[in-house]
């Protein structure tokens, strides 16, 4: 069991999850940060792997990306932060980036990394599902790496049972819009009210566009938990005080 498993064994409702952008606002904040949201009691963390073409991603996570870059992260200098706290961060951590980075780094030397370095699992938004299955699905368990696949309004009902069958995390449910960071939950909710019927068994959480504590109640609603990027983003840009500002976006949203 990693720490995302005995995570989403204890706790089954109510989670938070937030994503971070590796390297930004500076290079070496994603330390401090990783620390102040496990003071805060989030659930589990998503750390984002800073790519220059991040195809998923609305203005404001790639604005983040771009900064990081700048800043000279890189995936071994993440690897590196990470495990120089893995002793003290027991919140489970999720690593977000592209199936590129992945394939350029080499799949193994990558999931090994991520073992070493007290990582849980992985989102990997435009993997192919059945290129997860046939080359890298035995690896990651090799790894103790979760898997995380997304599904949208337009996923269909047959292709989410298999989703639901392959995930080992848990299910990132896309809220609505088409990429990350709306200012305003577009919440869809006839899709969000049909996935009671679906008969998922994993756990899941929506995600895209929540960024209000109302954004946030409303996902508890229909899932398992709600996870926030942008919003989050947005406060720690403004400000020169991280700790401070990670506690009162956390206390607003709560
Ligand atoms: O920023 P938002 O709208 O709060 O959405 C979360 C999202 O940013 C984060 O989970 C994420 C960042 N990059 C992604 C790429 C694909 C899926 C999800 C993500």
């Amino acid at each position: 069991m990693n720490a995302l498993d005995l995570k989403l064994q204890e706790k089954k409702k109510n989670l938070i999850t937030i994503y971070t952008t590796a390297g930004y606002p500076n290079l070496l904040d994603t330390p401090v940060i990783l620390k102040q949201l496990q003071n805060n009691k989030v659930d589990i963390i998503e750390v984002g792997i800073p790519y220059s073409d991040p195809l998923a991603d609305g203005p404001t996570i790639q604005a983040t990306s771009e900064k990081a870059l700048a800043n000279g992260m890189k995936l071994n200098i993440l690897f590196e932060q990470l495990k120089s706290v893995k002793d003290e961060i027991h919140t489970p951590i999720v690593l977000m980036g592209y199936y590129n980075q992945l394939l350029k780094y080499g799949a193994e030397e990558f999931l090994k990394q991520c073992k070493d370095a007290g990582v849980s699992g992985l989102i990997l938004p435009d993997m192919p599902f059945q290129i997860y299955l046939d080359q890298h699905k035995e690896l990651f368990e090799k790894y103790e790496q979760r898997v995380v696949f997304l599904i949208t309004p337009q996923t269909p009902a047959d292709r989410i049972k298999e989703i639901n069958d392959a995930t080992t995390g848990f299910i990132y449910v896309v809220s609505n819009s088409a990429t990350t960071g709306a200012t305003e939950a577009n919440y869809n909710e006839d899709f969000l009210a049909r996935l009671k019927d679906l008969g998922l068994t994993k756990p899941y959480q929506i995600g895209f566009g929540i960024s209000t504590k109302q954004d946030v109640e409303k996902a508890w609603k229909y899932s398992n938990g709600a996870i926030i990027g942008s919003a989050f983003l947005r406060t720690i840009s403004e400000t020169d005080n991280i700790t401070e500002s990670v506690d009162s976006f956390i206390n607003s949203i709560k």
